[in-house]
């Protein structure tokens, strides 16, 4: 729990005013039925109006104080909670921000978002409650206790036999309702990743016809939630009829002995009505306790999920990096012997003993089948993963000693599932580089050859994008990223398979405006076609995770025979 510590700090004055002004509702809480039997022993017994309006009078002040600690305490509970749970989120996302794609890989989406939403959200209300309720419930159970034994000893011996009572009841509730709360939490992340991919994937859904079984996918994982939430919520609604009817059963008991002793002259009517009042109060609390109880419960098992995001070690890191501040200045690329595989334990590797050099300035094209590794093997120049075994180097230093953030910043890549934001043109485009002025990001749109549709836009570049860029079209979406890779002026361009869905002569345009006007620029280029790296200053052939060749277009059509037979396959279809 050290760790929580630094989300109160700065806002222990909150921690502090708001249980303090409870206390006040806890004062006037314990006072009110006293003054009341005084009313009904004193004044109404003896006739005495003057001191029913003086009581009276003081009851009425001793509501209105209690009223205001009552806002005041849940107004400063509230701003505790919310600063916590706000400071808390933040934190966690930047964590998550953090996380290399295989942390990433180890939480689902859905999971992750339930973290940061309902789970912190649940630690929220805990605190809230607890701020509202660790003096106020207490303090009225207390002092009601005591005013009980100051009116009526003998019968206030009846808590000693209710309240252990009461006391194993909430234990065993209590180790009931927590695994349960657990599970609750992971059939919300359940059901939130069925939201999320069946949102995200709405348009596939629709083409593919496949809405009925995203829907029972759907209902089933609602089901279990449901039925997960039934079960906890048994759990607790089970104490509160228990309370109840201990309540009634002491209200009963004592009204009888209270009974017995007014009609032997013992006791006087007002004390009875003040008794039955702070038994009321003493249960009261208790269920208030309770329920804060199953509350912690509750933001306990939340607790631990947001600490496992916490606690989840970042395995790509820049902390022992030895020039943490350099920028990459040149591009120059070279792999020495790298071998890499996604799972750890797998005897196969993905990415096996690869060699290479580009110059700075110089364009790589690669090739090779599906599957054959090209997304993994430039996934490792960023370091988007990294090395099993071998180096990368950029300007000939391994890429594990530069900054991620200056490493990143030198590096331009356009992934093959690239994705667009919701916001318009320029906002989308800007995300290469913010303070780009508006004739830097019609250049970058008219080499990646988006200008031309952006301009027949009736808003131009304020077009607004929907999520995911969804209002634009396959090749359009290509156009945009490039433009944006470019906007960012990056010494190192990774283009992977980006041209795919664009047309022969828009990607022969964008190749030769690369090649005229980002001269300084590396270009490493992943294609499908031939055609697309033929010009490339050299040429890599991957297949099955291995160099097949590695030289130009004339000198792999003389030695290399998967890449003549690459040629020959789609020669023949061309043709
Ligand atoms: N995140 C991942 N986790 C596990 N395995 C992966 C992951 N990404 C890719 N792979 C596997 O690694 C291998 C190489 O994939 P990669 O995407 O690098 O190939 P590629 O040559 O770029 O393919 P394509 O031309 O279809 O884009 C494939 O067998 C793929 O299934």
């Amino acid at each position: 729990m050290k760790r929580y510590w630094k989300y109160i700090r700065p806002y222990i004055q909150y921690y502090i005013l708001g249980p303090c002004f409870m206390m006040m509702e806890v004062v006037g809480d314990v006072l009110l039925p006293y003054m009341l039997a005084k009313i009904i022993n004193q004044g109404i017994a003896e006739r005495n109006v003057a001191y029913i309006i003086k009581i009276g009078a003081i009851m009425g002040l001793i509501a209105v104080i209690m009223a205001v600690g009552g806002v005041l305490g849940a107004w400063f509970a509230s701003k505790a909670a919310m600063n916590f749970g706000a400071d808390l989120r933040m934190d966690l996302f930047e964590k998550i921000q953090q996380f290399s794609f295989q942390n990433i890989d180890n939480f689902s989406t859905g999971s992750l978002i339930t973290r940061l939403t309902n789970d912190i959200t649940q630690i929220q209300n805990m605190i809230m409650m607890t701020l509202r309720m660790c003096l106020r419930s207490p303090g009225i159970l207390i002092g009601a206790m005591v005013m009980a034994f100051v009116i009526s000893p003998k019968m206030a011996a009846i808590f000693i036999i209710v309240l252990p009572v009461l006391a194993v009841l909430i234990v065993v509730i209590m180790r009931r309702a927590f695994p349960q709360f657990r599970t609750l939490q992971e059939k919300l992340d359940a059901l939130n990743s069925c939201i999320q991919e069946g949102l995200v994937g709405i348009r596939l859904i629709k083409s593919f016809v496949r809405g009925d079984y995203e829907e029972m996918r759907f209902e089933k994982r609602n089901q279990q939630l449901k039925e997960a939430n039934l079960t906890a919520m048994k759990t607790m609604l089970l104490y509160t009829p228990l309370m109840t009817l201990a309540l009634n059963i002491t209200t009963v008991v004592v009204v009888w002995s209270c009974g017995n002793m007014i009609v032997a002259g013992n006791m006087q009517v007002g004390d009875l009505t003040a008794f039955t009042n702070y038994i009321v109060q003493i249960m009261s609390s208790l269920t208030m306790l309770s329920i804060a109880f199953l509350n912690w419960a509750r933001a306990i098992a939340s607790f631990r999920r947001v600490g496992e995001v916490l606690n989840e070690k970042i395995d790509l890191t820049d902390e022992n990096a030895k020039h943490k501040d350099r920028a990459v200045c040149e591009g120059s690329v070279e792999f020495q012997n790298v071998s890499f595989r996604y799972y750890k334990n797998s005897p196969e590797w993905v990415i096996e003993n690869i060699s290479f050099k580009l110059e700075a300035g110089k364009t790589l094209g690669i090739i090779g089948s599906t599957g054959s590794g090209k997304s993994t093997l430039v996934s490792m120049i960023p370091r988007l993963y990294d090395t099993d075994e071998g180096t990368v180097l950029v300007d000939g230093i391994n890429v594990r000693d530069y900054g991620l953030k200056p490493l990143r910043e030198g590096i331009g890549m356009v992934l093959q599932n690239n994705t667009l934001f919701s916001g318009s043109i320029t906002e989308n485009l800007k995300w290469g580089d913010e303070h780009a002025d508006e004739k830097a990001v019609r250049k970058a749109a008219q080499n990646a050859q988006a200008a031309g549709f952006i301009d027949s836009f009736k808003d131009g570049y304020r077009t607004r994008l929907e999520q995911s860029g969804n209002n634009v079209s396959g090749g359009q979406k290509q156009r945009l990223c490039i433009a944006r890779a470019l906007l960012k002026c990056p010494k190192i361009l990774i283009l992977d398979d980006s041209t795919s869905a664009v047309d022969t002569a828009t990607e022969r345009a964008i190749r030769e405006a690369l090649h005229s006007e980002y001269k300084d620029m590396t270009k490493i280029i992943i294609a499908q076609r031939i055609r697309s790296v033929m010009d490339a200053d050299e040429i890599l052939v991957l297949d099955n995770g291995k160099t097949a060749g590695f030289g130009t277009h004339e000198q792999l059509l003389a030695d290399c025979p998967v890449y003549r037979e690459i040629y020959d396959v789609q020669n023949g279809r061309e043709e």
